[in-house]
C-alpha cells in the first residue's frame, strides 16, 4: 500500500487553498499508509532568502538556536516553530554552511530538507493528525505532495517517512518497493552523495536529484529511473517550479490524475481527488505505465 496525493496550481488564484485542498486529499489515503505521514509544501520563495526545515523529538533541541547560529556560524537566521519542526529562513547564499553548521554542531537535530520555496514536514502518527499538527491547512503555496506510508523496506521512524529530500528544492515519495536500492546506493555513495536511512525511496530520490545535478531536466531525470531502477514504483516528485509522475513498466500500484486550466493533481485512488475545485469537468486519466508526465510553472 501508500497513498500518494499532489496537486500543483496553475491558477496562482488558488494558492491560498492549496493546503486545506491537500489536507483533504490525504485524509482519504489513511488507511493506505496508517504508519506515517508527511507532506512538502512549495510557497512563494522570498527574494535572495533560503529556507531550511529542521526536525527534533527533543523540544529543547530549537531554544536558542537562532542565536547560537549568529554567534557560532556567522548567519542571521529567523526561526519559526511547528510542533517538532521549525524551518530557518537565512541568506539563500548561506544556506549550505548553515547545514553544514547543523550537521556538525546539533546531533539530535535532523534535517528534513531546503531550498528556497520548500517546506517539509513529516513524523510517525495516523496521517490526520501529522497534517493537524503541522496545520497543513492553513498552509498556502503552487503545488503540494502527501503521502501515507506503510513501510516496507525501512523501520517506521520519521526520516524513513516520505518525501525524502536530497536536493535543494527536491522531494520524491514512493508507492511499491525497489528491488536494486541497495547496490544503486552504493554507486551514488560512491559518487558522494550522503544517505540518512536504509530505505528503498531515499535512493530514488537521491538519484533524480544526482541526475539533475548532471544537468538533466526533471522529465530526462524520471525517464532514467526507467532504466536505472528495479522493481515497482509510482513516484511523484516536485522540484521549485516543478511537478513530476513517473510509474514503472508493469504499474500495479494504483495511480490517477486529473487536470483542468487551474491545476493537475494525483492521487493513488480517484476518492483523493473528488473534493478537488471543478473535477466533474476535469480531464481524469490513469497515467500509462513506464511513462512521464511533468509540468513546470
Ligand atoms: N508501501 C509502500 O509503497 C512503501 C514505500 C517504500 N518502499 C517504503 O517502505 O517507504
Amino acid at each position: 500500500m501508500c497513498g500518494i496525493v499532489g496537486l500543483f496550481l496553475k491558477n496562482q488564484a488558488l494558492e491560498p487553498q492549496l493546503g486545506s485542498l491537500v489536507s483533504g486529499m490525504l485524509t482519504t489515503m489513511c488507511e493506505r499508509g496508517p504508519d506515517s505521514a508527511g507532506f512538502a509544501v512549495y510557497g512563494t520563495p522570498s527574494k535572495g532568502k533560503g529556507k531550511i526545515t529542521i526536525q527534533s523529538a527533543d523540544a529543547d533541541a530549537f531554544k536558542g538556536l537562532a542565536e547560537r547560529i549568529k554567534k557560532e556560524a556567522g548567519v542571521s537566521a529567523d526561526l519559526s516553530l511547528k510542533s517538532s519542526h521549525a524551518v530557518l529562513t537565512v541568506p539563500s547564499d548561506k544556506s549550505d554552511a548553515v547545514v553544514t553548521w547543523l550537521r556538525a554542531n546539533t546531533p539530535n537535530i535532523r534535517i528534513m530538507g531546503s531550498g528556497e520555496a520548500i517546506e517539509i514536514y513529516k513524523e510517525v502518527g495516523y496521517p490526520t493528525d501529522v497534517a493537524k499538527r503541522f496545520d497543513l491547512a492553513k498552509m498556502s503555496g503552487s503545488h503540494a505532495i502527501g503521502h501515507t506510508r506503510m513501510a516496507t523496506e525501512s523501520a517506521v521512524t520519521t526520516l524513513g517517512a516520505h518525501p525524502f529530500s536530497t536536493g535543494p528544492d527536491q522531494c520524491l515519495v514512493h508507492n511499491g518497493s525497489l528491488s536494486n536500492h541497495a547496490s544503486l546506493r552504493r554507486e551514488l555513495r560512491r559518487d558522494g552523495i550522503r544517505f540518512e536511512t536504509e530505505n528503498d525511496t531515499e535512493v530514488a530520490a537521491a538519484y533524480i536529484t544526482w541526475r539533475m545535478k548532471q544537468g538533466l531536466n526533471l522529465g530526462d531525470a524520471l525517464r532514467g529511473t526507467l532504466d536505472d531502477l528495479d522493481g515497482f514504483f509510482n513516484f511523484v516528485v516536485g522540484t521549485k517550479n516543478g511537478f513530476g509522475v513517473v510509474r514503472d513498466p508493469i504499474a500495479c500500484k494504483p495511480a490517477v490524475m486529473a487536470e483542468t486550466d487551474d491545476y493537475v493533481a494525483f492521487g493513488s485512488e480517484y476518492r483523493a481527488l473528488v473534493d478537488l475545485p471543478n473535477i466533474d469537468k476535469a480531464h481524469v486519466w490513469e497515467p500509462e505505465p513506464a511513462t512521464v508526465y511533468f509540468w513546470e510553472r
